[in-house]
C-alpha cells in the first residue's frame, strides 16, 4: 500500500492568505495528503519580506487554528542565509525515508521560475511538483523545464518523487502584493485575510500604515 503523500506549500506568506490557504486545503483532499505550509526565512528571489520571519509565522500560526487539515513546518527559521528548497527538501527526505510520496506545491507562476532555483533538478529527485493553477498565469515554460515536464507528468501520485502533477484548484485572484499594497493606501483588505488577523490586536501591525504623530 502507498503511503499517505506529504506535501508542503513554501512561501513568503507576507502576509498568509486566503489564496495559500485554499490551494493547500484543496490539495490536502485532492492527494489525501498530510500539507504543511512552510515559511521561508529569507527567501532567495525576492526583497526582503515587510513582516520578520516570526511574526510570518504568528500570522501562520492564527490562520491555521481550529483545523488539523494543514500544518505548519517552521524548519526553514533554523537555517541561516537563503531558504532554498532543495535543502528543506532534503531534510523532509532525510526523515520521511525514501518511499512516503513528497510533494513540493508551487503556484503555475512560481514553477514557470523553477530552472532559476538552486540545483532546481535535483528537486525531482527528492520529490514529486504539484502545480496550483493560478488565475491569470499560463506562463510559457522555459525549453529546459518544458521538458522535464513532458518527461514526468502523471495524474496522481505514485512512487516517492519524479512525477510533475497539475492540481487544479478553485481560481482565487489574491496576492500577498495587493494585499500590502492595500494597507499601504490605508485600505482595509478584509475577506482576502483571515478574519482573525482583524481581530487579533497587533497582528496586522507591520503592514498598516502609520497614522498619527
Ligand atoms: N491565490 C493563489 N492561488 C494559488 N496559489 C497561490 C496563490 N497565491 C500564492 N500562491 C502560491 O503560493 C506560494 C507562495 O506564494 P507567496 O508567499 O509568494 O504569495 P504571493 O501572494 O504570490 O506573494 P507576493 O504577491 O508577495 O509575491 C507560491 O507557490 C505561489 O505561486
Ligand atoms: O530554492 C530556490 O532557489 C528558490 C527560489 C525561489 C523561491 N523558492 C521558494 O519558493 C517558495 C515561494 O517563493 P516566493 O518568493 O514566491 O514566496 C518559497 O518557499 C521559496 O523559498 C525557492
Amino acid at each position: 500500500m502507498t503511503e499517505r503523500p506529504l506535501a508542503i506549500l513554501g512561501g513568503t506568506f507576507d502576509p498568509v492568505h486566503h489564496g495559500h490557504l485554499r490551494a493547500a486545503w484543496e490539495a490536502a483532499e485532492q492527494l489525501d495528503a498530510e500539507v504543511r505550509l512552510v515559511p521561508a526565512h529569507v527567501p532567495p528571489h525576492r526583497p526582503p519580506p515587510i513582516a520578520t520571519a516570526a511574526h510570518r509565522v504568528a500570522l501562520l500560526r492564527a490562520a491555521l487554528a481550529g483545523q488539523d487539515r494543514l500544518g505548519l513546518d517552521t524548519r526553514e527559521l533554523d537555517r541561516q542565509g537563503p531558504s532554498y528548497t532543495v535543502d528543506t527538501l532534503a531534510a523532509l527526505r532525510e526523515e520521511i525515508g525514501p518511499s512516503r510520496p513528497l510533494v513540493l506545491l508551487v503556484g503555475t507562476d512560481a514553477f514557470a521560475h523553477l530552472p532559476s532555483w538552486n540545483r532546481w533538478r535535483e528537486l525531482f529527485e527528492l520529490a514529486h511538483i504539484g502545480v496550483l493553477t493560478r488565475p491569470g498565469s499560463a506562463p510559457t515554460l522555459h525549453w529546459d523545464l518544458a521538458t522535464e515536464v513532458a518527461k514526468r507528468r502523471a495524474c496522481t501520485v505514485q512512487g516517492p518523487a519524479g512525477d510533475v502533477i497539475d492540481i487544479a484548484i478553485t481560481p482565487l485572484d489574491i496576492a500577498a502584493t495587493a494585499i500590502r499594497d492595500a494597507f499601504a493606501a490605508g485600505k482595509e483588505p478584509r475577506y482576502l485575510l483571515p478574519g482573525v488577523f482583524f481581530e487579533e490586536e497587533g497582528l496586522l501591525a507591520p503592514y498598516r500604515k502609520a497614522t498619527g504623530p
